[in-house]
């Protein structure tokens, strides 16, 4: 090799360059090292681009210092700079260890260095995190649903955070409906101790895998998820608005109970006859159309979700503890809309973040209990800027943190998603965003520098993902764990 290859030709804090032999294999997002030989300190540098150069006829790199390493082996932010011409080449066996020790628990894939895989560095982010709310911004078909099985089957075996995730295709619980190789949550080989699944679906079929039934009662409830299934008008939220003092269950009392025509009417005389004086009282101000609006909205909702909304009987007690236990928590429910799947999620979440807000408050959150993660597909549907929706989301995104609760927001379209809630997000899973704005938006939120990862964002494969949290000093380039190979690791 000739000597002016691989040697460094210019250098600034953040950008390094050197020329490679245009034959040389070098790909974007490969790991090297600068070793300053003098002072003993070597500079992890990450590939960030390429191009050809004139005169010496071989390539140009340029990378950026992910961290150095001195005599003293601490792994610090760079602010020195190697000599020039200090040799730059591939990683030793020590150095891959030693990045092997920034990796947290919650194992999802191996580190990938430009094409090749690092076996050696199984690449997790750290439980720890979680409460500080998780971004997942992957472009359809990119392998986000697999994700999402791989962090469920490695949180099954750390038992260090609890995950709580609704499903409206019914792929996560058993595997893909009609796909006769593919598997779900249920066959990890500790399902029966780190895994919880309630289901709307028939008894059978839930007593053969194991699944116990969804039950959300009323008192669960709250009026004001009301707008996350039917578009209100300004009314009908005037409405709910005088309703939220009251119980739910009482509420929806008052509303099952007595005649639709008839309640404004009744409303206006003093003649109120019925158990709830105090409610009539207070929407007696309302406009009856809305208020007859309401009442036949929660009938409907009522009627849609007989199956698994009832008076008394809930799951919730079971799920919170599961939770607690730092368990995985699925709520299987295919085939449900998407406005329906939003008023289940969010009744659960309220009731696990208000758990946690009291119990924090009455007795300061003991150190035993684990983060939670709440997982919210498709998230610009309640954290989009100029959403009424949002509720209890935006909540757990601004507060969650002090009390242990994170929510993981997974979109297409992080452009659509409140600003100030991206702000909120510690941990990044990019994979693929085609969309210049959308990676505009993540770089600008990211705890470390992404814009100079774009070219290596916008060439991320299926199953390959850039992950940037405060957990790990630097941003990471993985690839996911196929979930079905996985799961054979342990079986
Ligand atoms: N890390 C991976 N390794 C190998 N194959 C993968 C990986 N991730 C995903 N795949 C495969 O790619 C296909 C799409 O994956 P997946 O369903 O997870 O994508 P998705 O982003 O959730 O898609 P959609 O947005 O349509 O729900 C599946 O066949 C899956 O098995």
């Amino acid at each position: 090799m000739e000597d002016r290859y691989n040697q460094l030709t210019g250098t600034d804090v953040l950008t390094y360059r050197w020329i490679v032999p245009s034959e040389s294999m070098t790909a974007v997002g490969e790991l090297v090292v600068v070793s300053d030989e003098k002072k003993s300190i070597r500079y992890f540098t990450r590939v960030t681009g390429m191009h050809h150069e004139y005169e010496s006829g071989g390539v140009l790199v340029t990378g950026f210092p992910i961290g150095c390493i001195g005599s003293d082996n601490i792994f610090r932010k760079p602010r020195t700079i190697p000599p020039l011409h200090s040799p730059v080449r591939g990683m030793d066996t020590e150095e891959i260890s030693l990045l092997n020790m920034f990796m947290g628990d919650l194992e999802m894939g191996c580190m990938m260095s430009g094409n090749r895989l690092i076996s050696e560095i199984p690449v997790g982010i750290p439980p720890s995190v979680l409460n500080q709310h998780l971004g997942i911004f992957a472009t359809t078909g990119m392998g986000k649903s697999n994700l999402m099985k791989v962090l469920c089957a490695s949180a099954i075996v750390t038992r260090k955070a609890g995950i709580l995730l609704t499903d409206p295709h019914g792929e996560y619980a058993t595997g893909q409906p009609g796909d006769p190789h593919a598997c779900g949550l249920v066959h990890h080989p500790l399902a029966h101790v780190g895994l919880s699944v309630f289901t709307i679906r028939d008894e059978s079929f839930a007593r053969m895998h194991g699944l116990k039934p969804l039950k959300i009662s009323h008192s669960d409830l709250s009026i004001a998820d009301l707008g996350l299934i039917f578009d209100l008008s300004h009314d009908q939220y005037e409405v709910i608005h005088l309703l939220m003092p009251f119980k739910t269950d009482e509420i929806l009392d008052f509303f099952i109970h007595d005649d639709v025509e008839s309640l404004p009417s009744h409303l206006r005389t003093t003649a109120y006859i019925g158990n709830h004086q105090d409610i009539a009282q207070r929407v007696r101000s309302a406009s009856p159309d809305a208020l007859r609006l309401v009442q036949r909205q929660i009938r409907t909702l009522l009627d849609l979700t007989s199956g698994f909304v009832n008076k008394t009987e809930s799951s919730f007690p079971e799920i919170i503890s599961a939770l607690d236990e730092n368990k995985v928590v699925l709520i299987d429910i295919p085939g449900m809309s998407d406005a329906a799947e939003l008023f289940v999620l969010s009744a659960i979440s309220r009731s696990i973040f208000k758990d946690r807000q009291n119990r924090f408050i009455n007795e300061g959150l003991s150190q035993t209990n684990g983060n939670i993660l709440i997982s919210i597909e498709e998230a610009q549907r309640v954290l989009s800027q100029r959403s009424e929706k949002t509720g209890i989301f935006r909540e757990i995104a601004m507060e969650g943190r002090k009390f242990g609760v994170g929510i993981g927001v997974i979109t297409q379209q992080p452009k659509n998603i409140d600003q100030r809630v991206l702000a909120q997000m510690n941990t990044l899973i990019v994979m693929g965003l085609a969309d210049r704005q959308d990676r505009e938006i993540i770089a600008s939120s990211a705890k470390h520098d992404l814009r100079i990862l774009d070219t290596e964002i916008q060439t991320l494969d299926r199953g390959e993902a850039i992950i940037s949290t405060i957990g790990i000093p630097f941003p990471v380039s993985c690839h996911i764990h196929h979930f079905e190979e996985y799961l054979n690791w342990y079986s």
